[in-house]
């Protein structure tokens, strides 16, 4: 969902009740439209600091018509609340794993935000322990109850539950590399706010892509294909990186113990989901990057921009021309880009 259109999501008066959606289709508020398709979304994770918010905004994305909130504990709470909402969709809670298999069942996308989040000092791999664990278990689930389902995996680290994903769905015979993509947009989102901020453009007008992976230097945001374009000195440019990389660690230290980004990664998460949604319905030319199998560079996994089409994945595209900046910067990820591919690997496949 970009931003235009979710503010005009959210500013809509009950009273005007039609908008087109896309040339092709339009959905009326508040019950299903006879012509956007039925649309299951599934939210694991869903009563914490992202699931919340994205369980919100999936809410309020009329491309959804079934909405199923799932945790280990706190969702008959929040899909109450949420379920008030005017919007198309119906939303049910699902609590404990003897819940999950209906809360996954027929969904055509899974959001997964379950797992431990960041305290001040840590790295992503610090998280690793616990929620490579989590990841495991839901995706076994994902195997078994929806295995055509697109996964957008957000828990960290991203650099290691992608990996992990695609063994637990190779094991199971379900393994579509087109239907599993890390959430990288947060960076997106934030290569794009940091760069109008500098460059002094307006920010719904701004484009990066960002490449690598999810966790330190491997977050390359290629700034010399950035528009509007602004020529912005050198240091300039290497500050908007080095911020950019450590946009997570900014949110952590300011929570002080109190976890990482919620809000804002819950809005990346809601526009990565619809562009997903888009690209099941058959909308053209949607693209967004994303952490998937990837032939781009030599590593299995790499983020990079994706056109998402009905399969999920249709074309993973290429980086385009780099800078000598970011080509050093593409070098040095990737040593630690493979070993947290790596270890994400061999942890699916020794347990
Ligand atoms: N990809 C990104 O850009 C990005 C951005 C921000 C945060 N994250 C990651 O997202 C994850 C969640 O962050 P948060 O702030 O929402 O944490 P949180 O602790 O607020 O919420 C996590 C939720 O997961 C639930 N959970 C734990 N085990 C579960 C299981 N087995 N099944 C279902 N739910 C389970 C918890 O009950 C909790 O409600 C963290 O790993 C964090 O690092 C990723
Ligand atoms: O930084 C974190 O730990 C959470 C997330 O990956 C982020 O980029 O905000």
């Amino acid at each position: 969902m970009k931003a235009a259109m979710l503010r005009s999501i959210v500013k809509r008066s009950s009273a005007s009740l039609v908008r087109p959606i896309s040339s092709s289709y339009s959905v009326q508020r508040g019950f299903s439209s006879e012509s956007a398709p039925e649309r299951k979304v599934a939210v694991l994770g869903a009563a914490g600091g992202i699931g919340q918010p994205l369980a919100l905004l999936m809410k309020l994305n009329p491309l959804v018509s079934r909405l199923a909130l799932y945790d280990i504990a706190g969702t008959p709470g929040v899909a109450a609340d949420v379920s008030h909402i005017n919007t198309r969709s119906e939303v049910a809670g699902y609590m404990g794993e003897d819940q999950l298999g209906q809360a996954l069942e027929g969904s055509d996308v899974v959001i997964i935000p379950a797992g431990v989040p960041r305290k001040p000092g840590m790295t992503r791999d610090d998280l690793f322990n616990i929620n490579a664990g989590i990841v495991k278990s839901l995706c076994t689930a994902i195997a078994k109850y929806c295995p055509n389902a697109l996964v957008n995996m957000i828990s960290n680290p991203v650099n290691s539950t992608v990996p992990i994903a695609a063994e637990v769905f190779k094991k199971a015979g379900t393994y579509d590399e087109k239907k599993l993509f890390g959430v990288t947009t947060l960076d997106v989102v934030r290569a794009k706010t940091f760069y109008a901020g500098k460059a002094k453009v307006n920010v719904a007008d701004v484009n990066v892509p960002v490449v690598g992976g999810h966790a330190g230097i491997t977050i390359l945001p290629l700034f010399s294909q950035a528009t509007p374009k602004a020529n912005l000195p050198d240091e300039d440019i290497k500050a908007l990186t080095k911020r950019t990389q450590d946009g997570g660690t900014e949110v952590v230290e300011a929570k002080a113990g109190k976890g990482s980004a919620t809000l804002s990664m819950a809005y990346a998460g809601a526009i990565f989901a619809d562009a997903c949604l888009k690209g099941l319905n058959g909308v053209p030319d949607v693209v967004e990057c994303s952490f998937v199998q990837s032939t781009v560079t030599e590593l299995p996994f790499f983020a990079s921009k994706v056109r998402l089409g009905r399969n999920g994945v249709e074309e993973v595209l290429g980086l385009g021309p780099l800078s000598d900046f970011e080509q050093q910067g593409l070098e040095a990820l990737k040593p630690e880009l493979k070993s947290s591919i790596e270890k994400g690997i061999q942890f699916a496949n020794k347990s």
